[in-house]
């Protein structure tokens, strides 16, 4: 048995605050970890790839895919649905290994309060400023300026749930987010490491000591 079960690390922040980058940097840190690829009713950017990003689907299939229980959780934002399978991230779990997820509040609420709950570990990012939220995403040049629009109104909806998370960090120097992130992580492994591993470590120790008189 794997020595510790695998955790879900729930990333989320308002649309542009740079979690798709961290998320991104987190996955070239540890190639071990699995990222939950999400399926969702909007429709692909440029340079995004059906089953890399995320699963395209229409709006039936996606229905259809929640009314027969494969979704972890699911949620409707700004104006598609999003929800993450449920069948890859059971696996990891059970082989311990690590699953990452990019979803939003609801997502966080769902997954923590779903049967996999104890397992979860959240982390909000925040932008440095509003300001500096919309230069990032016309710099990502992805949307259009009425998407952005769109995305800079349910910001502050977004960023009204960070009380919901174990660890808020804000996204100002990239790299230091980065270095924060990993540091939570590699704590939060250390933190859940199976207590039978422990115990069974903590007997010999018990055993050698006693053996010193
Ligand atoms: N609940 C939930 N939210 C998701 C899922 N996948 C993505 N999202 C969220 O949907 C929002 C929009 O994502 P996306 O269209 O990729 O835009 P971006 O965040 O601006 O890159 C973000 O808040 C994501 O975290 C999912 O599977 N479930
Ligand atoms: N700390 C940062 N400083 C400056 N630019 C950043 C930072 N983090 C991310 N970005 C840039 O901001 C834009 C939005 O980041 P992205 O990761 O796509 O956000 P999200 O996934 O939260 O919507 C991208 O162009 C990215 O390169």
């Amino acid at each position: 048995m794997a020595d510790r079960r695998g955790l879900l690390i729930i990333l989320s922040s308002p649309s542009g605050a740079g979690k798709s980058t961290l998320a991104r940097r987190l996955m070239q840190w540890d190639s071990g970890l699995e990222f939950s690829i999400s399926a969702t009713t909007r429709a692909p950017r440029p340079g995004e790839e059906h089953g890399r990003e995320y699963y395209f689907l229409s709006e039936d299939a996606f229905r259809q895919q929640v009314a027969d229980g494969q979704m972890l959780e699911h949620a409707h934002v700004f104006g598609n649905f999003y929800g993450s399978p449920a069948g890859p991230v059971r696996d990891s779990i059970t082989q311990g290994r690590d699953v990452l997820f990019d979803v939003d509040w609801q997502g966080e609420v769902q997954i923590r309060n779903s049967d996999l709950g104890k397992h979860a570990l959240s982390i909000f990012i925040l932008p440095p400023s509003i300001r500096e939220l919309r230069r990032r995403l016309e710099e990502r040049g992805q949307d259009s300026a009425d998407v952005i629009s769109k995305r800079m109104l349910k910001s502050w909806d977004e960023i009204s749930h960070w009380g919901y998370y174990d660890y808020v960090l804000i996204n100002d120097d990239l790299d230091a987010t980065e270095e924060k992130l990993k540091t939570i992580v590699s704590a939060e492994r250390m933190r859940r490491i199976q207590q039978p591993s422990l115990q069974n470590h903590i007997r010999t120790l018990q055993t050698e000591f006693d053996g010193l008189s």
